[in-house]
């Protein structure tokens, strides 16, 4: 079971999650006003310069901007691009335009999922057969109905969701969507996915310092339960 943890912000955070056996390293880059959180490219890049060959270096955007998603990774340079943004933004087509101007790019795009709504009253499974053939990996996330955004929500899905996409499609599936400790193991056992995601369970409460907000013990339990299920 692949772990992977969000979001990264410091060298420091980078070491502990590594230490704790996650196999993806997730950090949000491009400045955006709504998130303060996000690093800039020279940031995460510095990021991404201490991790091993072996940890996936996964960098997130919500950029909507072909042009400035094709600059910006030139400077990143991640092993995966992940797509947050708002998923109609950027059309298969324009992925492969992104992967054309960067060699052994892989992508890994978000896939809403709403709480609350069946799954017949979603678009989940539309869009996971519409990006198929340009996703190396999906990440099955929570969307906000008001956010442009997919994702970083602290909130689960029905996990019936997930299983129904990851048996429709042979991409690689992560789910994602306020999983912790306590609950991945159930929905492990409920969707059968390739990886599992953490952002809010696996941060500190009151993190002391902005950069430094991943609280080590919450993740080491998050990586043991994600491995033990
Ligand atoms: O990490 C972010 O800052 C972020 C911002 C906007 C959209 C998505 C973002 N993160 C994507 C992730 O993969 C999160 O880990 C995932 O959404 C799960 O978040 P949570 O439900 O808070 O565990």
């Amino acid at each position: 079971m692949k772990v992977q943890i969000y979001e990264i912000r410091s060298k420091e955070d980078a070491i502990n999650v590594i230490e704790s056996g996650a196999d993806h390293i997730g950090v949000p880059y491009a400045k955006n006003p709504q998130y303060p959180g996000h690093l800039t490219c020279e940031e995460a890049k510095k990021v991404f310069e201490i991790v091993p060959s072996d940890v996936l270096k996964i960098g997130l955007t919500i950029s909507e901007d072909v042009d400035e998603i094709i600059e910006n990774l030139s400077i990143v340079k991640p092993d995966v691009l992940h797509l947050s943004g708002d998923i109609e933004a950027i059309a298969p087509e324009q992925i492969k335009t992104i992967k054309r101007h960067c060699n052994d790019l892989k992508i890994m795009q978000a896939i809403p999922v709403y709480s609350g709504i069946p799954l017949e009253n979603q678009k989940a499974l539309n869009y996971a057969k519409e990006y198929e053939s340009v996703s190396d990996y999906f990440l099955i996330d929570t969307k906000s109905m008001s956010e442009e955004v997919i994702g970083a929500t602290g909130k689960v899905h029905d996990w019936n969701i997930d299983k129904a996409i990851i048996e429709s499609t042979n991409v690689p599936c992560i789910i994602a969507g306020g999983l912790s400790s306590e609950n991945v193991a159930e929905a492990i056992r409920i969707s059968n996915p390739y990886g599992v995601d953490s952002f809010t369970s696996t941060n500190y409460d009151s993190p002391k310092d902005e950069k430094r907000i991943k609280d080590p013990s919450k993740v080491k339990a998050f990586v043991r339960a994600a491995q033990n299920a």
